[in-house]
């Protein structure tokens, strides 16, 4: 399948939202809470505070949010968090953006899950026109998944997405490649995902939030992790694209698809076409800056939405070319203050 939309299409529109750079804006991520079960070491630190739940844009905010971002032109929306799937009533937010799938306004409404609950809810999700879900998966190991994850247990995991395929979801596995973490389960991953019809994606780790270790210890560049599979698979270039950031190739002997997203050592900034929105309705126009627009404000203050058009409108026009991040062992501070849990990835 192939859902990204040309920018070329998209100019045409007259409602579209074109940035500085004549990038069309066409997928928005909404960060539904900020909360999650798990505290994986790379994304939190230990000791997490989070929003008061008064701070929160209720459901129905929400779902008028993403109504004003597909009457101006989004394709896709990626529900995420924290771990989306553990803020109270979600379930409702899933059936109403349906209705944007129903009449062809929407090419794709989605999901990234740390799969904790998707065994209660994979069935639900179907119902809800979701045909492809994300769940992030850095390891096969109990032992070690325990250590990444700090709270979080690997079957119950595993049992979601068992219940996932089952409801007829494709699930796409996200894995962050961990420096002397992961690195030597990579080739039976692969094996596991593509055994099962599972794409499976690499993630290089980002510079965002304070975490308790240092971030160059943890970066493993993928251009490295790429050479190294080489020795043990034929890796063909593939076209396919979903309209994120991976950039795909097929394993001759799985025959399965392999992605990687490489935001250090490939930057895909020039082609991107996203946005997100946090829980509290703050726009933020790139992931890998600090730079934020309030959509709660208009959104509260009226019940019309031309307030809250011309804030987006506005926002999108400042949209900057791309991230600086850097990895290295000068300094313990992040590129970008918030976790990334704050925008969903
Ligand atoms: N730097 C950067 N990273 C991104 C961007 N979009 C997604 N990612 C990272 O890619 C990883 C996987 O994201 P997903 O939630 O699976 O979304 P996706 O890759 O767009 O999903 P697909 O629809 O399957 O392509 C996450 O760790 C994100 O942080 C982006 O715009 N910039
Ligand atoms: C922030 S989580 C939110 C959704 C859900 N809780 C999950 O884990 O899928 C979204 C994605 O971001 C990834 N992620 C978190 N922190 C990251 C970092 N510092 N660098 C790269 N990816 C990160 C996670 O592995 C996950 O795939
Ligand atoms: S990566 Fe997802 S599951 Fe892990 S702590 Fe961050 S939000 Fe939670
Ligand atoms: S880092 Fe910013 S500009 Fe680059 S792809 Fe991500 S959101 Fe887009």
């Amino acid at each position: 399948m192939n859902i990204a939309t040309s920018n070329k299409d998209i100019a045409k529109a007259s409602s579209a939202l074109i940035d500085p750079f004549g990038r069309a804006v066409t997928y928005i991520r909404v960060s539904v809470t900020d909360r999650c079960d798990f505290r994986c070491v790379y994304c939190m630190s230990e000791d997490m505070h989070f929003l008061p739940k008064s701070d929160l844009l209720t459901l129905e905010e929400l779902d008028r949010l993403c109504a004003a971002f597909v009457a101006k032109g989004t394709r896709k929306i990626r529900v995420t968090g924290g771990e989306p799937l553990v803020r109270r009533g979600i379930m409702t937010l899933f059936r109403s953006l349906s209705r944007h799938l129903g009449s062809g306004a929407l090419d794709e409404l989605t999901v990234t899950t740390n799969g904790s609950q998707l065994a209660r809810f994979a069935g639900e999700l179907a119902d809800c026109g979701i045909r492809r879900i994300n769940v992030s998966l850095d390891t096969l190991d109990p032992d070690k998944f325990r250590k990444i994850t700090r709270w979080g247990d690997l079957s119950k995991v595993l049992a979601g997405i068992d219940a996932a395929q089952a409801a007829g979801l494709d699930v796409k596995l996200n894995a962050v490649a961990l420096a002397g973490v992961n690195e030597d389960e990579f080739v039976p991953m692969i094996e596991w995902a593509h055994g099962r019809g599972i794409d499976l994606t690499f993630i290089e780790v980002m510079p965002l939030g304070e975490i308790e270790g240092q971030r160059a210890d943890q970066y493993l560049p993928l251009n490295k992790v790429r050479a190294g599979l080489m020795d043990r698979f034929t890796l063909q270039d593939s076209d396919y694209r979903t309209g994120g950031p991976a950039r795909y190739v097929t394993l001759k002997e799985t025959g399965g698809r392999l992605g990687f997203i490489t935001p250090l050592t490939h930057n895909f900034c020039e082609s991107c076409n996203r946005v997100r929105i946090t829980c509290t309705g703050t726009l933020y126009m790139c992931l890998g800056q600090e730079d934020a627009a309030d959509l709660r404000g208009p959104l509260r203050a009226s019940e019309t939405d031309g307030p809250l058009n011309d804030a987006i409108e506005r926002a999108i026009l400042r949209k900057p070319k791309g991230h600086d991040f850097i990895i290295d062992r000068t300094t313990r501070l992040p590129a970008v203050g918030r976790h990334m849990s704050v925008t969903g990835g």
